[in-house]
């Protein structure tokens, strides 16, 4: 049979988190890309309403793998589990490859290695025990300092560890630092920077597919620039648009004429930055009114 139009043919497989730190921010993106799915929560696989996609939900850990493998044709997860499992299986001799698509803007933390209060320094690492739950990412950074430490790989509660008398250090997600502090510990290095990612398999997708993963891509690039701008408008007086236009982080604003008077004008202008208070005050200063800094929800 020939298959002519984007919908029949094989369906997209992408592979999300199904319940953790990423479930919620991968399905707004998706839903700001218009790809919606009805989720029934004990259910594995999910069908998009309307696109030739199916998404798999599972453990982050197992994401990487089904990408390397080419189970699952793209993938969302952390750059750390992508990392830890690339050199894992770098190491062991399976599949490694993978496309970096998109960084996604969310799931950011960093790896660190975290000691007691009291020590200080990287330093004092050498011939130490380090519980973390990626001895790869860990071992790899070790041996480019040139360090002697044992991993002791822990599935979860690595911040207990020191504290239970199982090591030494700690090698873990950090975010906001919180749950190092309510152990008592200080972070001290940090080896690895984390955001979520779209992965893609390696290989050609079917034509198909890739002119659905084309709109898809074109569409999170919109979203994401939507996120990252905003929509200024204010009225300005005329003799002084120059100044006012110059204080804009904005490259051509609109300028319209305002219905009852000469002397002002509205203008509009999306900014790929923030207004800041401080410029805000300043084109109060210059004479300016009803400034509005507005959210964007799409762009194309
Ligand atoms: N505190 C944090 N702040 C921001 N992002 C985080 C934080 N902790 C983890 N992440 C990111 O979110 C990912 C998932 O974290 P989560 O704690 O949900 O994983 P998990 O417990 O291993 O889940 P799963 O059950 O799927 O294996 C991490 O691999 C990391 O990329
Ligand atoms: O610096 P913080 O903001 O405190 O974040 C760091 C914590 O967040 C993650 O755990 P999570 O809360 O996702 O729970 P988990 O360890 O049970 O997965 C990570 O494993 C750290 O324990
Ligand atoms: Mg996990």
């Amino acid at each position: 049979m020939i298959q002519s139009d984007t919908t029949s043919g094989p369906r997209l497989k992408i592979a999300m988190q199904k319940s953790g730190r990423l479930s919620d921010d991968t399905l707004s993106l998706l839903q700001a890309s218009g790809v919606r799915f009805n989720l029934q929560s004990a259910k594995l696989i999910a069908h998009a309403e309307g696109w030739p996609i199916d998404l798999l939900r599972v453990r982050d850990d197992d994401i990487p793998g089904l990408v390397m493998d080419g189970v699952v044709d793209l993938g969302i997860v952390g750059e750390n589990v992508l990392e830890e499992v690339r050199l894992e299986r770098l190491q062991t001799g399976s599949p490694a490859d993978y496309q970096a698509l998109r960084s996604l803007d969310f799931g950011h933390c960093r790896l660190s290695i975290a000691t007691r209060l009291e020590e200080h320094g990287s330093a004092a690492l050498e011939g130490r025990r380090i519980a973390t739950t990626y001895p790869y990412l860990l071992r790899d950074w070790l041996r480019r300092e040139g360090l002697n430490a044992s991993p002791v790989v822990l599935t979860g509660s690595v911040e207990v560890a020191p504290r239970a008398g199982l090591a030494d250090a700690i090698c873990d997600l950090v975010s906001t630092g919180a749950t190092l502090e309510a152990n008592g510990l200080r972070e001290q290095q940090v080896i690895f920077r984390s955001q979520a990612q779209l992965i893609g398999r390696p290989g050609d997708l079917s034509q198909g597919q890739q002119a659905t993963l084309d709109r898809i891509l074109r569409r999170l690039d919109g979203v994401q620039q939507a996120r990252e701008s905003k929509y200024i408008m204010l009225h300005a007086p005329k003799e002084r648009l120059e100044e006012v236009t110059a204080l804009l982080p904005a490259d051509h604003p609109t300028v319209l004429p305002l219905g009852h008077t000469d002397t002002e004008v509205a203008v509009h202008a999306v900014s790929t930055e923030n207004l800041f208070w401080e410029t805000m005050e300043q084109l109060r200063e210059l004479g300016c009114s009803s400034i509005l800094v507005l959210p964007i929800e799409k762009m194309l």
